[in-house]
């Protein structure tokens, strides 16, 4: 059945909440149309089912359904924004990639292999998690088109860490293992938000070795989100940037649904602030990962990572000046 959409300047984009209420309908992210119903992809939005590198509680397989049914109540205009990320641009639903849930190294060839076939038709490659471990992979697909990028990495966690169990790949361990493989520019990273206990010291040691500055959560209220912002614009500078979101970057109480929380985390108005200054950044790519939908209540966590992902949309779109 066809449904009435939105269409800006030739761009087909969700479907008409005017017309059709928000609770019927498809399912995809923000009822935007699947990647198959449009040309001309600018941006597209892939989920990846994959929780086999937990460390802690499972359940991010069920992360990218519960976002996109958190983010119907997304609306087509961001004010404080001042734009429409679904009209400056053609953004569609890929979504979600089939991937082994027993075969860690295996899932994470078919990650890159399916990350690379979406960017054959979308030039951008937004991804909803799954745990962190698929950073790695998608790190892998865009540094083939880019080379090596500055990441911004928003987590309660470093996920430099070296093995899990005699295992290289986990959602500890994605940052590592990319900037061994040189997949990362080790002059331009920074991780935001980490907090909470580590194993000891030597992992900070470690972590600025493999490129990466830290602004902690401890510093967040000083910094607010304008002083967060400018210490991001000052260590990627005009590079390539790849934004990783795991959403324990916020405090539980804003995002109780996750594996590993930990205390004393973002705000989602702290967050969304953040993100809003990006639209001056070169970013080439991002994920937001790690929604656990068993440990959320009322979508608190869904609709957090909805509208993450949704700022990120609002900050690719091409500025007209
Ligand atoms: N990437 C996330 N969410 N967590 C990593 C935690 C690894 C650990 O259990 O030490
Ligand atoms: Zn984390
Ligand atoms: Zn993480």
């Amino acid at each position: 059945m066809s449904v009435p959409r939105i269409i800006h300047d030739g761009r087909v984009g969700q479907v008409d909440a005017t017309v059709v209420p928000r609770f019927a309908g498809p399912a995809t992210f923000a009822r935007l149309p699947r990647i198959d119903e449009v040309s001309d992809v600018d941006v597209a939005v892939l989920g990846v089912p994959f929780d086999a590198g937990v460390s802690y509680r499972p359940g991010a397989r069920f992360g990218p359904a519960h976002v996109r049914e958190s983010s119907r109540l997304l609306r087509p205009y961001n004010p404080a924004a001042d734009v429409s990320p679904f009209a400056g641009q053609q953004v569609a639903d890929a979504g979600d990639l089939a991937v082994n849930p027993f075969a860690i190294d295996e899932a994470i060839t078919q990650i890159e292999a399916g990350a690379r076939a979406v960017l054959e038709r979308a030039g951008r490659l937004i991804t909803i998690g799954g745990d962190h471990t698929i950073a790695l992979p998608l790190l892998r697909a865009v540094a083939a088109q880019h080379g090596p990028v500055a990441v911004v990495h928003f987590d309660a966690h470093l996920d430099t860490w070296d093995t899990y169990f005699g295992a290289a790949h986990t959602h500890g361990t994605p940052f590592r293992r990319a900037s061994e493989e040189g997949l990362i520019d080790r002059s331009g990273c920074l991780h935001v938000g980490t907090r909470g206990p580590l194993y000891s010291s030597r992992d900070l040691h470690d972590d600025r070795e493999l490129g990466f500055h830290v602004v902690p959560s401890v510093e967040i209220d000083d910094l607010g989100a304008r002083g967060i912002a400018e210490r991001i614009r000052d260590r990627v500078g005009d590079r390539p940037v790849y934004l990783s979101i795991d959403i324990d970057v916020l405090d539980p109480a804003f995002a109780p649904g996750t594996g590993t929380p930990e205390a004393g985390g973002m705000t989602s108005r702290e967050l969304l602030a953040v993100l809003r200054s990006f639209g001056s950044l070169n970013l080439v790519g991002a994920d937001v990962v790690e929604v656990a939908p068993a440990y959320d209540h009322a979508e608190i966590t869904g609709i957090a990572a909805a509208h993450t992902v949704y700022e990120i949309l609002s900050a690719l779109v091409p500025r007209k000046d």
